[in-house]
């Protein structure tokens, strides 16, 4: 009989790593895993508790990648994992409608109805259709912006991640920036072609791509605060000149909160009272990571007309053997009823210490670097002032980041291995946590300041 169990075993971070190179591209099921840019093994974590994992060598970590969001109220939060456990007693999926899809796409609504300044309420949204991944939420959302508007051409910003579907990986961010590469082989010339890319926050390239091609322009998509080349956040108005002129020319705003949703803000709403004083009107709005409570569940909302044209109402084909799995939307229901106000002044106070923390070991050590915020989310570059578009910020003294990384790693936090990630604190990071990152701060700072440029 043949046996599949390979009964190896690993006890160490560098034996797993070298299991998994010998089965999977890279040793990673996504590159950002891959400590590419700043070398050495990556942690194989075990298990995560509150602003804590812990690695298969026992080593524990003040965790700031927080599953890359998802882990708002920090990992394994009891109540998110009871929700799974109470889900997972029923069975695993069924592959037919279920209530839990319509409790949480309920909850999401509700948490978008907003009251404005005035007293007016405002539907940030008003359906919601559920995906695994926030790839498939962008990329659904670029076929329907499309189907809507009978038109080819997208829009987007260079420096700006909206997963990795064909359209959306001309010089994205993330993966792509910490890879140095300007977007992906196996893409089509045709496909790439209909995705135009200007720089972010530039009024003038916005007004040119519209005069030059306004009718043919299916979408403008962003994110809502771009935080995938770091943390670079709208000027303000920004969006809401997105949604004007992309209204005034027939085509729709698909604005990308996979990252910003119920973590630095609310679908329309980015950083309304200070920086917008209203809303602006994204046609579509894309969400991931937190709604789905740290499981596979992504989701695509905006107006009823628009979302109508999904299948099987409408002629846009979507779909998704996986979609609205009943675990991975009791999860999303738990993080969000658990996700009040208290846990957004917890995020922003944690997320101040941490930073004004690293930023003085910095200033100590004379690292030239700022701090880049857009709500609690929030990065540092190692050049003088905050980029506003990609160009910036891949203008800084990048090199330091790898000697920067592993002194915070040395010292027990784990940090996104990529000087062009946001950095997550989660409302599990108390002072003991606090505490741990800005002693090993000044470590890092040190190694930062002797780093060299190779
Ligand atoms: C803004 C944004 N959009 C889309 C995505 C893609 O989501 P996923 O990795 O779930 O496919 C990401 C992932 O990081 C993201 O940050
Ligand atoms: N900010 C980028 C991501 O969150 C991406 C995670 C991944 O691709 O694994």
């Amino acid at each position: 009989m043949t046996r599949f169990v390979s009964g190896r075993t690993s006890a160490t971070n560098a034996e797993a790593f070298e299991r998994a190179l010998a089965v999977s591209p890279g040793g990673v099921n996504s590159p950002v895993r891959a400590f590419g840019s700043v070398g050495g093994t990556p942690r194989f974590l075990a298990s995560g508790r509150g602003p804590y994992v812990t690695d298969i060598e026992g080593t524990q970590y003040v965790d700031l990648v927080g599953q890359w969001g998802p882990a708002l109220l920090g990992h394994a939060h009891p109540d998110v994992i009871a929700a799974a456990h109470a889900a997972v007693d029923h069975g695993l999926g069924f592959g037919a409608v279920s209530t839990g899809e319509v409790d949480l796409a309920e909850l999401v609504l509700d948490r978008l109805t907003l009251t404005a300044p005035d007293g007016t309420e405002r539907r940030g949204i008003e359906k919601l259709r559920l995906t695994s991944t926030g790839t498939e939420a962008t990329m659904t959302a670029i076929r329907l912006a499309r189907g809507a508007t009978g038109r080819p051409l997208l829009v987007k910003f260079a420096g700006h991640y909206h997963g990795h579907s064909d359209s959306l990986l001309s010089e994205a961010g993330s993966g792509i920036a910490t890879l140095g590469i300007p977007g992906s082989a196996g893409i089509t010339p045709e496909t790439a072609a209909q995705t135009i890319v200007i720089p972010y926050n530039d009024e003038a390239a916005l007004a040119e791509v519209f005069a030059r091609h306004g009718d043919r322009i299916a979408a403008v998509i962003t994110e809502a605060a771009a935080a995938n080349m770091g943390v670079v956040p709208p000027k303000p108005g920004f969006n809401r000149l997105l949604a004007d002129t992309a209204h005034a020319h027939g085509a729709l705003l698909i604005s990308d909160e996979v990252m910003t949703g119920f973590r630095a803000t609310a679908a329309g709403w980015w950083g309304l009272e200070e920086r917008e004083g209203a809303p602006y009107d994204a046609d579509l709005t894309t969400f991931g990571k937190i709604i789905g409570g740290g499981l596979p569940l992504a989701g695509l909302g905006g107006r009823a007309e628009v979302l109508d044209l999904l299948a099987p109402l409408g002629p846009v084909y979507q779909a998704g053997t996986l979609s609205g799995n009943p675990v991975a939307v009791a999860t999303g229901a738990a993080m969000l009823a658990g996700a009040g106000p208290a846990v957004y002044e917890r995020l922003m106070i944690a997320a101040r210490k941490i930073a004004d923390g690293l930023s003085a070991a910095l200033a100590a050590e004379g690292v030239v670097h700022t701090v880049a915020w857009a709500g609690s989310q929030f990065s540092i570059f190692f050049r003088e002032t905050a980029p506003q578009n990609y160009a910036e910020a891949q203008d800084q003294e990048s090199w330091r980041y790898p000697a920067f990384f592993h002194g915070m790693l040395d010292h027990g936090v784990s940090l996104p291995p990529s000087v062009y990630e946001a950095w997550f604190v989660s409302a599990a990071h108390d002072d003991a946590a606090i505490a741990r990152v800005l002693d090993a701060a000044r470590p890092a700072a040190r190694a930062a300041a002797s780093a060299s440029r190779s």
